[in-house]
């Protein structure tokens, strides 16, 4: 969630992280292959939790073994799958975040540029994915697994049914990367994972999401945008790199374009870090004033505003919800609020595994609070910018519905053009509407 201290995938320098727009053909392909083809093997109604019907015990050797595996860490793709168990672990045993773990398994790895591609793909996907990857191979265990056994399953299950890699590879290599101990039960399972046609037993196990999640952005954005913002969330994000190279997405930049901050003004972004906007803000030729609650993350944004070459910024450890500045001393605030990210689940591989439908409620009670203390900073004639990069109705239109009331003075701008959609007063941008992260947005002129 966004008010989770963590390494922010945005300004990261590339490398482990997603697809770069323009970058080489992507080698694996981006949608379920097996879901449709195998539909009679994979029971119908299955209840959820189960998975499709067969059994293998640890120790039962596969029933065919046209080529035993062994282990050989040298052969082709067993260093690729060996490095994404390895991080796949401590995702998973040490709830470590994906994109911290994935950077320092690949600088432990001698993989050329291809193979770290690969391995990047085997641990975002395999995360993302989790919760289908579980109930697909599920019906073949039948006991507890231990982190490294599970990692391989999920790795071997996801190659074998939502990429490209072809069936003997995907089994033999990952069956290579395990210990000698475990390797016929992993052969055997994989075995009949491959062999499974899917029928998923509902949309949450489908699109591997917790049920809360597609329950409140059902409830909230309706059937059909639910289920085409969660799709969109599950396809890597493509990287966007500012002129001054910083990584940032879309979505971000034009949040940026819409406050449209002018030069020697005054700029408040009151949770600012790792100072994206900040830095972006400030290419304007406007003075930003950063604050962010945490000193670890001021130190990002100042970081980040020295490695922009952005001067005009100035980062400070503030609570937006205390802010320490005299009423009415920005020409432009900007609260870009701690909110639950479910807008930007395809560049957090684990993000949607963390929280739960309680945040919703906490992150827009203290929205409300940081809107409350923000609209004071903004002198008469300018401008209050409120966003979120989620898409639930409480910290969208719920904050909104609450400036309306306790600000009834404030003055709406249009909502942006398409792909933005009116929303409320504001406008939301939903991630399968543009390829870019999800936003919503809301600008308030004070009366001059
Ligand atoms: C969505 S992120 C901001 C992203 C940033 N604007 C950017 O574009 O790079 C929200 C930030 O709010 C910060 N935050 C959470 N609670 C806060 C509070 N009470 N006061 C100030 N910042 C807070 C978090 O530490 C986090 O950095």
């Amino acid at each position: 969630m966004d008010d989770v201290p963590r390494a922010a995938p945005e300004g990261a320098p590339d490398g482990a992280g997603p697809r770069r727009a323009g970058a080489g053909p992507r080698p694996h392909r981006r949608t379920p292959r097996r879901c449709g083809r195998r539909r009679a093997r994979a029971g119908r109604g299955a209840a959820r939790g189960e998975g499709p019907p067969g059994g293998v015990r640890l120790g039962q050797r596969g029933a065919a073994h046209p080529r035993r595996p062994t282990r050989r860490v040298s052969a082709p793709g067993v260093a690729v799958r060996r490095a994404a168990i390895d991080a796949l672990v401590r995702i998973d045993r040490d709830d470590a975040y994906a994109n911290l773990v994935l950077p320092s398994v690949l600088d432990g790895a001698e993989l050329d540029e291809r193979d770290r591609h690969l391995v990047t793909e085997l641990v975002y996907g395999s995360t993302r994915r989790r919760r289908s990857l579980d109930w697909l191979y599920a019906p073949f265990v039948h006991r507890e697994l231990d982190p490294e056994v599970r990692a391989a399953l999920r790795v071997g299950t996801y190659q074998l049914h939502l990429t490209d890699v072809p069936d003997h590879a995907a089994v033999s290599a990952t069956v290579g990367a395990v210990g000698g101990r475990v390797r016929g039960f992993v052969n055997a399972v994989l075995r009949k994972v491959a062999a499974v046609d899917v029928t998923w037993p509902d949309d949450a196990t489908r699109l591997s999401y917790p049920d809360w999640i597609l329950d409140r952005l059902r409830g909230d954005l309706g059937e059909e945008d639910a289920l085409a913002s969660l799709e969109a969330m599950n396809e890597p994000a493509v990287t966007h790199r500012r002129e001054d190279g910083y990584v940032q997405d879309l979505a971000s930049q034009w949040v940026v374009e819409l406050c449209d901050a002018q030069p020697g003004e005054r700029v408040a972004d009151l949770c600012a870090a790792p100072g994206g906007k900040s830095t972006g803000l400030a290419r304007s030729g406007a003075t930003v004033v950063a604050g962010d609650l945490r000193p670890s993350r001021v130190a990002l944004v100042a970081a980040n505003a020295e490695r922009t070459g952005a001067a005009g910024v100035h980062a400070l450890v503030a609570d937006a919800a205390a802010p320490p500045f005299p009423d009415q001393t920005f020409d432009r605030v900007l609260v870009d609020a701690p909110c639950t990210g479910l807008g930007v689940l395809r560049r957090r591989a684990d993000a949607r595994w963390r929280g739960g439908p309680e945040d919703v409620e906490r992150l827009a009670e203290l929205q409300r609070r940081i809107v409350d203390a923000a609209v004071p900073l903004v002198r008469p004639g300018g401008l209050l910018v409120y966003s979120v990069c989620t898409l639930t109705a409480a910290e969208t239109l719920g904050v909104d519905a609450h400036l309306a009331a306790a600000w009834p003075q404030l003055e709406p701008l249009p909502a942006p053009p398409e792909p933005w959609r009116p929303w409320g007063r504001g406008g939301l941008l939903l991630p399968q509407a543009a390829g870019a992260d999800g936003m919503m947005i809301l600008r308030l002129r004070r009366p001059a």
